[in-house]
């Protein structure tokens, strides 16, 4: 049985009025491709706020091996097209992810940013402005800052939402490839059930209090009309 990375034990999360998660039990096992899906408002977001440390929960426990502090994150959020001005190079915005604002890499980050441009196919475009950059191109300068800090979990959320068809694909190719051939694991938010039974080993199907986990493969097609309607 593979490790987990991260166990998820009877979680519960209340905010004033609105209880989002109940008794919610899963574990994200190292080196999964676990996708996450549930219609809007079920608590896929607060679950990732949970995740990366931001809500606090009201129950349950979320534990984290070896320890929460040896686990790096990259987050990749949903695409928003950025302004045609926005200044900085691709290169520059990849980086940022290192040091935030401050300009000076040392060359071991400097390699490191490179890396990740290669890995997600945008060297060639690393001079260009990002707003200037095509959407599945400013997407996956997301995905090289994500994955900039070499991390252990990689999270998108809803990353693939208004990308057209081809670019999903595209992006999630390399998250595939990041998957199997880095040992990334990956948590992958989408409402596009397709796109998570192409890519994903397992499957979270969230819903208003109760949750059901199991293999992307085997998924039958009762779950698969329970999720479907997402
Ligand atoms: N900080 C907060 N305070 C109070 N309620 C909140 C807070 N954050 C989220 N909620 C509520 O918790 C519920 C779950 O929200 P969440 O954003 O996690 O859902 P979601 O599944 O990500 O939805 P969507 O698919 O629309 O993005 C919603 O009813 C939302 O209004």
């Amino acid at each position: 049985m593979t490790e987990p990375l991260i166990a998820v034990q009877h979680l519960g999360i209340t905010f004033p009025n609105n209880q989002v998660f109940k008794d919610l039990s899963f574990n994200i096992e190292q080196g999964d491709f676990l996708t996450v899906i549930g219609e809007n408002g079920v608590g896929k977001t607060t679950l990732i706020r949970a995740l990366l440390g931001l809500v606090k929960p009201s129950a349950g426990r979320i534990s984290y091996f070896p320890s929460k502090k040896a686990i790096k994150i990259g987050y990749v959020p949903q695409f928003r097209n950025l302004d045609q001005e926005y200044p900085l190079t691709v290169e520059d915005f990849v980086g940022l992810n290192i040091r935030g604002w401050l300009p000076w890499l040392t060359k071991a980050e400097h390699r490191q940013v490179q890396t990740a441009m290669a890995v997600t196919n945008i060297k060639k475009i690393k001079q260009r402005p990002l707003g200037m950059a095509s959407g599945g191109e400013k997407q996956r300068a997301y995905l090289a800052q994500a994955i900039v800090q070499q991390p252990q979990l990689l999270i998108l959320d809803e990353s693939t939402a208004s990308l057209d068809n081809e670019m999903k694909y595209e992006l999630l190719d390399l998250v595939q490839n990041l998957n199997q051939t880095s040992n990334i694991t990956v948590f992958f938010v989408t409402h596009d059930l397709p796109l998570a039974k192409q890519y994903a080993k397992h499957f979270l199907a969230l819903r208003p209090g109760q949750q059901q986990f199991g293999d992307m493969a085997g998924m039958s097609v009762d779950q698969l009309k329970g999720v479907s309607n997402v």
